[in-house]
């Protein structure tokens, strides 16, 4: 029998992207104070993400009803100059975010975690995917528009790339998936090593040249 997948995600982005995927799933959200265990981490940031995925999904398996599930959890950080920029704190928070990225190349970093329990005991596969990203040079105005809609708050580095009247990137150099939470290549590499094999590849372009990017610090 098929272990049924669990998406622990409270983020919407990440639930309709894998629904692409056309593989049955449900979703709940992991227990755990995220902020207070990424604390904790002393490792390089590029991997904070993927350590957070893991933390996430440690955390789902604490919950009895998750024992019997194959889960799927991911983090997505944004560094600037390697420095991690996380969600903002409040809206003076998030112009300064905005501020520091506005025509400039950073990074984001979505680590992806599948793990499951086999005769007790956690089996955990994670990667993570680093997409460069350009800003443009947008005004304070558009910051100052952009934070009273309220999308910045819930977002890795107070921004979306797909809110549509901000449009805050000028150029993507890989995964836009993986900008938004979920590369599903990625994912779909993760998936392979417990037999799973996705309906659809999700992605628009068939033949998507950052694949071999996104498999990137893969780690047991
Ligand atoms: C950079 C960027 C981030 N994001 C989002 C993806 C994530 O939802 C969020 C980063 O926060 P995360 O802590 O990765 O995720 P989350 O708290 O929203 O959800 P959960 O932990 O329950 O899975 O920022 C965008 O939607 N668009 C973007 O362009």
């Amino acid at each position: 029998m098929t272990t049924p997948l669990l998406l622990a995600s409270a983020s919407p982005r990440r639930r309709q992207i894998l629904a692409k995927l056309g593989l049955p799933y449900t979703v709940a959200v992991s227990p755990g104070d995220e902020d207070a265990a990424q604390a904790q981490y002393k490792g390089p940031n590029d991997g904070l993400a993927q350590w957070t995925a893991a933390y996430k999904a440690l955390m789902m398996f604490s919950l009895p009803e998750t024992a019997d599930q194959l889960v799927v959890t991911a983090d997505t950080t944004v560094l600037l100059d390697d420095q991690v920029l996380g969600k903002p704190r409040d809206a003076a928070h998030a112009f300064e975010l905005l501020s520091s990225l506005r025509g400039r190349w950073h990074r984001v970093v979505t680590g992806v975690v599948v793990s499951r329990l086999v005769d007790g005991q956690l089996q955990m596969q994670g990667a993570s995917c680093s997409t460069p990203v350009l800003m443009r040079p947008y005004s304070d105005d558009e910051i100052n528009a952009y934070i009273a809609s309220g999308d910045p708050l819930d977002k890795a580095g107070a921004y979306g790339i797909q809110h549509a009247e901000f449009q805050p990137t000028e150029s993507i150099d890989g995964c836009y998936y993986n900008v938004v939470g979920l590369p599903l290549c990625t994912l779909t590499h993760l998936l392979a090593s417990f037999d799973v094999q996705p309906v659809s590849t999700g992605c628009e372009d068939t033949a998507c040249p950052w694949s071999a990017r996104c498999h990137i610090s893969a780690q047991s």
